[in-house]
């Protein structure tokens, strides 16, 4: 299928899919749930997202010449798979709480050692997790530094429950923590800063 169709860039992603597993739809109901008294919030997510907001960043980093042609062919990473290939997620906010949790369900196309996520996308979907808890306060934002520690591996194509929490912020710093535990949240496989 076309990446490149304005439907599909303007396609939110962030909903169920044929590809989704029992698993990842139950998790999705769940959080839906809770969405309903309105403590926690859905996140939409696009193949390419507005640049709204990150003007001055791109000027202080990107040639503006380049950037049209540039952003017309750029995808969010994690957002450029064939649906049910790579990551697939739903990402949740609770503002209140200062936290996002993220469902994610990996698929083959992530794979590192045979049968086993690949830590490269697990640090891709722990920086998008953690990088948008951050962002719900400090509105454009970099990661300066993150460091993680695999506790257990990934089976690949499993389902898992992202956990970040804003711990402190000072001035435009903000610190977050992040864990990832499978879907019956019996196993933390991984915790990050
Ligand atoms: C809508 C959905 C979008 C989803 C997108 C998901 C993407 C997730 C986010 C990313 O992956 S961003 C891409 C990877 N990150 C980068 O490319 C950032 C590259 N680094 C930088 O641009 C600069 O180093 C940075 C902006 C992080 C800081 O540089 P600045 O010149 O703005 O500030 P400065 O170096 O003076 O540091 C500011 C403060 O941060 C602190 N700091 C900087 N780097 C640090 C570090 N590595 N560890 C800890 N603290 C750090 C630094 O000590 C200082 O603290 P104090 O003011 O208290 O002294």
């Amino acid at each position: 299928r076309s990446f490149s169709s304005e439907k599909d860039i303007h396609k939110d992603y962030a909903v169920p899919n044929p590809t989704w597993s029992e698993d990842l739809r139950l998790l999705y109901e769940q959080f839906m749930k809770k969405c309903e008294d309105g403590s926690w919030e859905r996140l939409p997510s696009y193949r390419q997202h507005p640049a709204g907001g990150c003007s001055d960043f791109q000027a202080r980093h990107l040639d503006p010449s380049a950037m049209k042609e540039l952003t017309s062919r750029a995808r969010l990473f994690t957002r450029s798979f064939e649906d049910g290939l790579g990551f697939e997620y739903v990402m949740f906010c609770n503002d209140a709480e200062k936290r996002v949790v993220c469902i994610l369900q990996g698929g083959p196309h992530l794979q590192g050692m045979p049968g086993l996520f690949h830590g490269g996308a697990i640090l891709t979907i722990i920086d998008a997790t953690a990088g948008m808890c951050a962002k719900r306060i400090g509105k454009v934002v970099l990661t300066a530094n993150l460091n993680v520690n695999f506790k257990r591996p990934i089976p690949l194509c499993s389902v898992v429950v992202l956990n970040a929490q804003l711990e402190k912020a000072e001035g435009r710093k903000f610190f977050v923590s992040c864990t990832v535990h499978s879907g019956d949240g019996r196993t933390l496989h991984t915790e990050a800063t």
